[in-house]
């Protein structure tokens, strides 16, 4: 087996293609329905900007003539407009948060919608080799990041952009000589700023990997709590948490020590223009610079500054989200494997002959083979059962028949169509699907009954419960199809849920119906139950069942012996007991004992 190749919580998940600086483009096209929104946002930054640049020059204006020539009709004026640039820059400041927020919240929407979208229709394959919580965390935490830099980070960007070059401006009017010795220092900036870029690139690479590996653990120990307390595991558990959690401290300890390199760079560049301008300042004060220039001058490299401090802050973000960025890419890039053909058509109402032709499969493409050459035929309206020892390749069988993986090579065909080239829409809805355990969504009993076929009328739901026989246990429950149950059912038992899977499957009235009979034990109460329940859904269905149940083997029109990946055997029970072959032995060792009972 080459199951190694599979991913677990405690190892770091590898790209299939690292992060392109072109793919930021990609972005653009989750922005575009916002355009104009976001168009509207920079208008109302740039006001509000202009609004706020206007002090440092009324202050100019008024230091250097409304005081020296007591001119109290400037001075109330300047007053005036500062007051009224404060207001604008209120109010634009408002806008600019709500409507930023509003358009965030959007593109968290479209963004988390294509990748859900995409995982819907990603084969079992996919899950089959991940931890759920790595996909978890792409789906919830790194579209969260994303988002806020999109909407925020962009914004933020244009309009620090904005306040820079607006404020450059007015610095180059009053003294275009001061400005440029304002800038000397910036390329160091941009060297530093790019040195520590590609350090932190890999730093939150690394930290984004610890994420998922803590989520994985997370989601996986509470899946699998009732064995860690039933196997009294909880300080083992807690260990293996603790190393997760440790592994998630440290990178991030030095992906901020990283990231955290640019700020002091920009800060003591920053301390260290001021102090050059108040050097020149001073020197050439009187000569070209005059008071008021100087003040203006000063607060204005404050204006300076704080926008590339920002620009610096957002480069940071930016270089953060590319971890994540990446890993949701790849995720909306994953082909689904298990699509309809170009020329696929929709499967015509079948009748349930079904064929497997020399059928050889593999779950992992340089593994080896799992199953090999098999081939059968059930007609119409028979009930195949599946027996054979544990691993023999039972549910791969069945799973193929619904497409649920496709077939390394042979056919399969259901009326002499090749289930290959159909829709898989027509196919999965002509059939009914029971896996082994159970699958309850949390909501109503009705709820869950309906899944089969959303638009059943609540009688037509409780008739369907009624002839699975669960209608029974359901009368109990406090609520009756009311009844709130959660995610799993941990709230019913095993048969109970087993008898919900019955009257969700009776619901659709498949024509094929595909059951990997739960091996747990029941008292025969339900047993009879189910076994009742379980003639009515097979009436009139093609019906394959991985069989543990020595009732439903019996009544079989065929059993297929499966072992090692092949049909060994097939026939009727007694034919094959008369062979004396592999079914008689394994009826000798594991159902003769339940027929005596
Ligand atoms: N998702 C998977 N990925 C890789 N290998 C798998 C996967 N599922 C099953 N296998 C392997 O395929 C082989 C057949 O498994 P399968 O589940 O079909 O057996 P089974 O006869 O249904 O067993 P059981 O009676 O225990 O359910 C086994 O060797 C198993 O390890």
């Amino acid at each position: 087996m080459t199951l190694a190749k599979r991913n677990t919580y405690n190892e770091d998940e590898k790209l299939n293609e690292h992060f392109n600086w072109h793919d930021y483009a990609r972005l653009g096209h989750y922005l575009r329905p916002y355009s104009w929104r976001m168009l509207l946002v920079l208008g109302s930054i740039l006001i509000g900007n202009i609004a706020v640049i206007l002090g440092p020059y009324l202050m100019k204006v008024a230091i250097d003539s409304a005081i020296p020539q007591r001119n109290f009709q400037l001075l109330w004026l300047l007053g005036g407009i500062f007051l009224a640039s404060l207001l604008v820059a209120f109010g634009c400041f408002r806008y600019r948060i709500w409507a930023i927020t509003e358009i965030g919240q959007n593109l968290l929407i479209d963004m988390r919608t294509d990748l859900f979208t995409n995982l819907q229709q990603l084969p079992f394959s996919y899950f089959d080799s991940r931890p759920h919580g790595k996909i978890l965390i792409r789906v919830v935490n790194y579209i969260n990041t994303l988002s806020d830099l999109l909407a925020n980070g962009l914004v933020n960007l244009i309009s620090d952009i904005i306040s820079l070059l607006v404020t450059l401006v007015f610095m180059f009017a009053i003294n275009w000589k001061l400005t440029l010795d304002s800038l000397v220092l910036i390329p160091f900036l941009l060297i530093w700023a790019y040195y520590i870029q590609k350090k932190q690139r890999v730093a939150y690479r690394e930290l984004s990997n610890k994420q998922s590996n803590l989520n994985a653990y997370i989601h996986e120990s509470i899946d699998g709590i009732k064995v860690t307390q039933g196997f009294a595991q909880e300080n083992n558990a807690i260990h293996a948490f603790d190393t997760v959690a440790n592994d998630n401290r440290d990178s991030y300890m030095r992906a901020v020590k990283v990231q955290y390199a640019l700020s002091p760079g920009v800060q003591n560049i920053s301390t260290m223009t001021t102090a050059l301008i108040y050097f020149i300042g001073i020197q050439q004060l009187g000569v070209v610079v005059s008071t008021g220039t100087l003040i203006a001058f000063l607060g204005y490299i404050n204006n300076f500054w704080n926008p590339v401090i920002n620009i610096g802050n957002f480069y940071n973000s930016l270089i953060t989200a590319t971890a994540y960025l990446e890993r949701i890419f790849e995720t909306m890039d994953e082909k689904p494997t298990v699509i309809d053909a170009p020329d696929a058509f929709a499967l015509p109402p079948i009748k349930g002959d079904v064929r497997f032709n020399d059928v050889s499969f593999r779950y992992d493409d340089d593994g080896p083979l799992n199953l090999h050459d098999v081939s059968f035929h059930a007609q119409a309206g028979q009930t195949i059962a599946l027996v054979g020892p544990t691993g023999a390749g039972k549910s791969t069988i069945i799973n193929l028949l619904s497409r649920f993986y496709n077939v390394t090579s042979g056919t399969i065909t259901i009326d002499n169509v090749d289930i290959s080239q159909v829709t898989l829409k027509s196919l999965r809805t002509q059939m009914g699907v029971m896996q082994q355990d159970t699958f309850i969504f949390s909501g109503t009993i009705m709820d869950n009954i309906r899944y089969g076929r959303l638009d059943a009328t609540d009688e037509e739901v409780i008739h369907a419960a009624k002839i699975a026989r669960a209608d029974n246990f359901i009368e109990t429950l406090p609520d009756g199809y009311q009844t709130t149950v959660q995610e799993r059912g941990g709230s019913m038992s095993a048969g109970q849920r087993q008898l919900l899977a019955f009257a969700r499957v009776l619901l659709a009235d498949p024509r094929i119906l595909i059951l990997d009979e739960a091996t747990a034990a029941i008292d025969t109460k339900t047993e009879a139950l189910l076994q009742a329940g379980l003639n009515e859904l097979l009436k009139g269905r093609t019906s394959f069942i991985v069989a543990h149940r020595l009732s439903t083997i019996q009544q079989a029109d065929q059993i297929l012996v499966v072992n090692d990946g092949q049909i060994v055997e097939a026939g009727r029970h007694e034919d094959l007991l008369a062979k004396r072959g592999e079914y008689y032995e394994l009826y000798e060792s594991q159902y003769r004992m339940l027929q005596a009972e």
